[in-house]
């Protein structure tokens, strides 16, 4: 598909072309968008351009389903999922329809993706649209096969949800060192150590970014490493990057082992200890691979996962996570924690955590889990605070969902079951 021009292109198409790209390698080859954004924006002049191409691709993978069921509803005959006319008519109709894109640039900017070929079916397909009035439902529809899947997972209502969710830009959460000042920061604090942000300040630009006060990190994503309590030893943080929850352990007094077999989320990891002054002993290496020399207090496995629970701000989940990815992930799940449940001292916390939506890479694991390791028992922890709405379940563990805290911006969905190994 559309590979970078040597030729200048009006101002505003480079952008396009990328996101072209961008959709291409999620839509076709199954990529993760942030995986493919590197490619996809090479010959861009312009940081912002390339932000600009992440935004589109991103906003169109939130309404994919309904912009196809326009662009159906303007063909005698529906183009083929993966005709350049469809997606270029689809970064259109976003750009119109959910981005606030005058209708003649949201068109003239795409056309320029289609010289040479259908220009003319795109340009009517789009006009007949526009002049129709037509608008993208809201909530947006998931596609069929997610809407089925969590349907049969969790019912109509947390579908509901989800399609609302998708709607609403999500929020940005931080989490604090133990000795910053909340009130320092503009926004609402829903846990101990917590901010929801508010304004429109950049990440960077906020009080107490620089010295490292805070880092930013899902209200969600910051219940695993909260569940393990005051650092009481030593903790391996076994799919440890780019390092949220290995700051959260360092923070709260733990002696930190941060293990991840990424290079290159190791590197932001890196950056992370240094800005927020925190420690930990790093190590690239993989945990299928890697043995420590010594039982450890603490283990947290946050595993690497099909990560639907993060679909707000990673779309492209909810178009190219299939069956049988969420098998694989599950497969490699239960091998990384039958390996890291040897490595827990006898009385030892083994935290299991992914931020998926599929019970395969939650509920199930850990019903399998403790089916052949009767060394354990889950446990949860009720000192520690949980956000409202949140809540152990019956089992023991945690499960946020679509929905939850919705009144506030929702939170991701994760599940996190904390265990001990028997004394
Ligand atoms: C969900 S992310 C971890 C996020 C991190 N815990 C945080 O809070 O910032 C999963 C991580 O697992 C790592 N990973 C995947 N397979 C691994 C393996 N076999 N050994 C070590 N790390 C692995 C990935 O590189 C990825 O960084």
């Amino acid at each position: 598909m559309a590979r970078p021009r040597l030729h200048r292109d009006a101002p505003g198409v480079p952008a396009r072309r990328a996101a072209l790209r961008l959709l291409d390698a999620v839509l076709r080859r199954g990529l993760a968008l942030e995986a493919a954004l590197d490619t996809a924006a090479r010959g861009l002049d312009k940081r912002e351009d390339r932000a600009l191409a992440h935004a589109i691709a991103a906003e169109t993978l939130r309404h994919l389903h309904d912009c196809d069921a326009l662009i159906d509803s303007a063909t005698a005959r529906p183009l083929p999922d993966d005709a350049k006319a469809r997606f270029a008519l689809r970064i259109a109709l976003t750009q119109a329809l959910a981005m606030g894109v005058a209708h003649h640039a949201a068109i003239a900017t795409v056309l320029p993706l289609v010289d040479g070929g259908p220009r003319k079916l795109v340009h009517g397909v789009f006009g007949t649209l526009i002049r129709k009035g037509v608008t993208f439902p809201n909530p947006p529809a998931l596609p069929p096969a997610v809407a089925q899947r969590w349907q049969t997972s969790w019912g109509e209502d947390i579908v509901r949800a989800a399609g609302a969710a998708i709607a609403a830009p999500p929020p940005i959460d931080v989490t604090l060192k133990p000795d910053a000042d909340p009130t320092a920061l503009e926004g609402e604090s829903l846990l101990p150590g917590h901010v929801r942000l508010s304004g429109d300040t950049s990440v960077p630009a906020r009080a107490g970014f620089a010295e490292g006060q805070w880092w930013v990190q899902d209200i969600a994503a910051s219940l695993p490493a909260r569940l393990a309590g005051r650092g009481a030893g030593t903790a391996l943080d076994l799919c440890a990057a780019p390092g949220g929850k290995t700051m959260q352990l360092a923070a709260a007094g733990w002696q930190v082992t941060a293990l991840d077999r990424s290079e290159n989320r190791l590197a932001r990891l890196h950056a992370n200890l240094e800005r927020t002054g925190l420690t930990a002993t790093v190590i690239a290496a993989d945990a299928l691979e890697w043995t420590p020399e010594q039982p450890v207090d603490l283990i947290l496995l946050d595993a690497p996962c099909s990560a639907t629970g993060i679909f707000r701000r990673h779309p492209d989940v909810l178009h190219r996570v299939r069956p049988a990815i969420i098998a694989e992930m599950a497969e490699l799940q239960a091998r990384l924690l039958a390996r890291a449940a040897d490595w827990v001292r006898p009385g030892g916390q083994l935290v299991y955590a992914t931020c998926s939506l599929e019970p395969e890479e939650g509920e199930r694991q850990i019903e399998a889990f403790l089916k052949t390791r009767s060394d354990y028992r889950v446990e949860p922890e009720t000192a520690v605070p949980l956000p409202d709405g949140v809540m152990p379940f019956s089992q023991g563990w945690i499960r946020t969902l679509p929905g939850t805290l919705a009144d506030k911006g929702g939170m991701d969905g994760f599940f996190i079951c904390r265990m001990i190994r028997k004394g």
